[in-house]
């Protein structure tokens, strides 16, 4: 396996335009949760802790991990309480996971939770085959998940799904989805993740959402990027992102991921590619990318096919 010290490329290079980008990035891995959730294979409740330990000891310090969703919609991820169960928990490390009701957040208060993400959706088609009820009703679901959470002192981040077109209605309207993404702030969120399911994003529609937020009121603060990579657009929109001032990028080991209920979802912004990009621009992430290759190698090991990285395939030879 090539390592990337081997290879003697600059480590940090300056980035090549002058503009302010963030001089630190939070990577919020999904690749336990996202990545996992769409999987045919069964993957052992044993694997999934290995993945995050693996995950931890590469430096990544929010590790998504897995969903209190119902067993019955996402078995992939019915093991959500076994895995927290035994899960090693390194100190300065965040495990979240995916709540959308009441039934959820009880699952996840009882697995010793402090820390959650809801998940509604900026289109009337998704929300009733995501979640089973329409956009106004979503609210109503997630409005007591994110008051009893914060009044426990628990941390809340919103995912917006669909923010810039869905399978079913097209291209999403900027100004829809930022007044949705309004709600889930004003509902109590502290944390906004702009969700681009099924992939379809160009940068200049992402500028024309974070222009529509910030009429919102929204700041590049409160904003997290969740690109996936269907059409090879995701590390342009992330970039986009970074020069308006985004600090915070959702990405999967090895590019996995997708949603098991919109079937042209594909992987996620492989983690190894973003922090290839942040290398090259000299933005700090504290991921050790040779250790993270090896943990994506791994797990496409254990899912029997390669790795859709571009950069685990050049580095570690795929598997
Ligand atoms: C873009 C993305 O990647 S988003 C993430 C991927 N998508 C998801 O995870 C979708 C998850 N969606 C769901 O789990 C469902 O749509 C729900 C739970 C939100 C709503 O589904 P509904 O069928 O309307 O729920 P409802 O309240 O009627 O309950 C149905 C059953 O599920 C159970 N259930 C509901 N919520 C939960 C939960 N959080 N945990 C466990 N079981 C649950 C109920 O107890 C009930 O069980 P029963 O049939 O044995 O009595
Ligand atoms: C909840 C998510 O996983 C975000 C998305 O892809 O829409």
């Amino acid at each position: 396996m090539t390592s990337v010290r081997a290879l003697g490329l600059p480590q940090h290079s300056p980035a090549v335009e002058d503009v302010e980008l963030p001089a630190r990035v939070t990577i919020w891995e999904v690749g336990a949760r996202d990545g996992l959730q769409n999987e045919s294979t069964v993957i052992g409740v044993d694997v999934k802790r290995e993945f995050l330990r693996r995950l931890a000891a590469a430096g990544l310090t929010v590790l998504e991990a897995t969903s209190f969703v119902s067993p019955r919609w996402v078995p992939q991820l019915a093991d959500a309480a076994e895995l927290l169960a035994d899960l090693p928990r390194p100190p300065g490390v965040r495990h979240p996971v995916l709540v959308p009701n009441e039934r959820g957040l009880d699952r996840a208060v009882e697995a010793g939770v402090r820390d959650i993400a809801i998940f509604a959706s900026a289109t009337e088609s998704f929300a009733r085959r995501n979640l089973n009820r329409g956009m106004d009703e979503q609210y109503a679901m997630f409005e007591p998940v994110v008051r009893r959470a914060r009044e426990a002192g628990m941390r809340v981040r919103g995912y917006l799904s669909m923010c810039f077109g869905d399978p079913w209605e097209g291209p999403a309207d900027p100004a829809s989805v930022a007044a949705a993404g309004r709600r889930l702030l004003d509902l109590g969120c502290e944390e906004l993740s702009l969700g681009d399911t099924i992939g379809v994003a160009t940068p200049g529609q992402v500028q024309a959402l974070l222009r529509s937020l910030a009429a919102n009121g929204v700041s590049t603060g409160q904003i997290a990027v969740h690109f996936h990579d269907t059409y090879g657009q995701a590390l342009s929109n992330t970039y986009t992102a970074l020069r308006a001032g985004v600090s915070t990028v959702d990405s999967s080991a090895g590019g996995l991921g997708g949603c098991p209920f919109a079937k042209s979802a594909t992987g996620n912004l492989a983690t190894e590619d973003l922090v290839w990009m942040l290398d090259g621009l000299g933005i700090e992430h504290g991921v050790d990318l040779d250790a993270l290759v090896h943990t994506s190698v791994w797990m496409a090991e254990h899912l029997g096919r390669p790795s859709a990285s571009r950069v685990v395939n050049a580095l570690g030879g795929g598997a």
